[in-house]
């Protein structure tokens, strides 16, 4: 590895929460190399990626909001780039059209994709015989919760999903808790088949219906930084399966793999747990 030409890593999203720890984590990587720091915050503009992430030395890479000049920079090494996205449900969309015309590997953390950009964006990566991760959640915990909830709906025919965030989070469902979802979904059975008619007095009482009944449930408050429950029920007893974040750095050895990975791949491919 130490003779290899370290990999050109571009971070979108870099003055944001995730941004930020992500500059970090490039930057202690030996075979990654940062090469550029893009956000669209207008009082971050030209300040250094490093100071503003925290770090001890400045790393001369000034914030910029020049998403395609710097693309086009990142993309002439001999070294095939990565951009990282942990930006908006609002502009990653086309921030990943962009890495990829560029000839750039995306890795995106950006959640709210809808299901219809995410295939239309593995057709473009098809075409482009290019790699693209999206991954709705890095942490290693996550993936074994999801494991977990596959195994115990073999047992349970009454789940539903709970899933707790900061206030300042753009979108909900997170999109951890609609791929959990869905991959209970995929095990092909029917949930929460009612006994009774329910009425929701208040709209949304009952939380959101994912596919094949299961149920999503979004809280948001300050304090909070990012939680899931996936609660199964049946006569007599309850099976609680639970998440806790503490600090942004549990995403770290997921998004680094993520930008090792990404290179090795030729199409779209969704989720930590398919690159573990
Ligand atoms: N997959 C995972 O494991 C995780 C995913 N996430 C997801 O990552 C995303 C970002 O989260 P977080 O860091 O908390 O959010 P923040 O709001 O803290 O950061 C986002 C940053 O991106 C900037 N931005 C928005 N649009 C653009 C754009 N078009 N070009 C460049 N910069 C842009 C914002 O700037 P501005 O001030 O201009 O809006 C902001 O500085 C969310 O979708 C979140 O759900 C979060 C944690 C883990
Ligand atoms: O916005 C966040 O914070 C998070 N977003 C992702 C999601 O929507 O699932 C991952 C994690 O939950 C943190």
């Amino acid at each position: 590895m130490a003779n290899q030409t370290p990999i050109p890593v571009v971070v979108i999203g870099a003055a944001g929460k995730m941004g930020r720890e992500v500059i970090k984590a490039v930057t202690q990587a030996a075979d990654m190399n940062l090469v550029g720091a893009i956000d669209t915050t207008a009082e971050y503009q030209g300040q250094d990626a490093g100071e503003l992430a925290g770090l001890s030395e400045p790393l001369e890479i000034p914030i910029t909001n020049q998403l395609e000049p710097m693309l086009a920079f990142a993309s002439q090494g001999k070294q095939l780039g990565v951009m990282v996205d942990f930006t908006h449900p609002s502009s990653v969309y086309d921030n990943v059209r962009s890495a990829i015309a560029y000839g750039l590997r995306p890795v995106v953390g950006t959640t709210g994709l809808s299901p219809e950009q995410i295939q239309d964006l593995a057709e473009f990566a098809d075409k482009a015989s290019t790699g693209c991760l999206i991954i709705p959640n890095f942490s290693i915990g996550m993936v074994l919760l999801q494991q977990a909830a596959v195994a115990a709906s073999q047992h349970f025919d009454h789940v539903e999903i709970i899933e707790l965030h900061h206030n300042q989070k753009a979108d909900a469902p997170s999109g951890t808790a609609i791929q959990t979802a869905q991959m209970l979904a995929d095990i092909g059975k029917t949930y929460n088949q009612s006994l009774v008619e329910e009425t929701e007095k208040l709209p949304g009482a009952r939380g959101s219906q994912a596919e094949e009944g299961v149920r999503i449930h979004s809280v948001r408050l300050p304090g909070l930084i990012a939680h899931q429950e996936v609660i199964f029920g049946a006569a007599g007893q309850i099976y609680t399966l639970r998440h806790d974040t503490s600090d942004r750095a549990c995403y770290m050895p997921g998004v680094l793999l993520a930008i090792r990975k990404v290179l090795q791949l030729k199409s779209l491919v969704y989720g930590l747990e398919k690159i573990l």
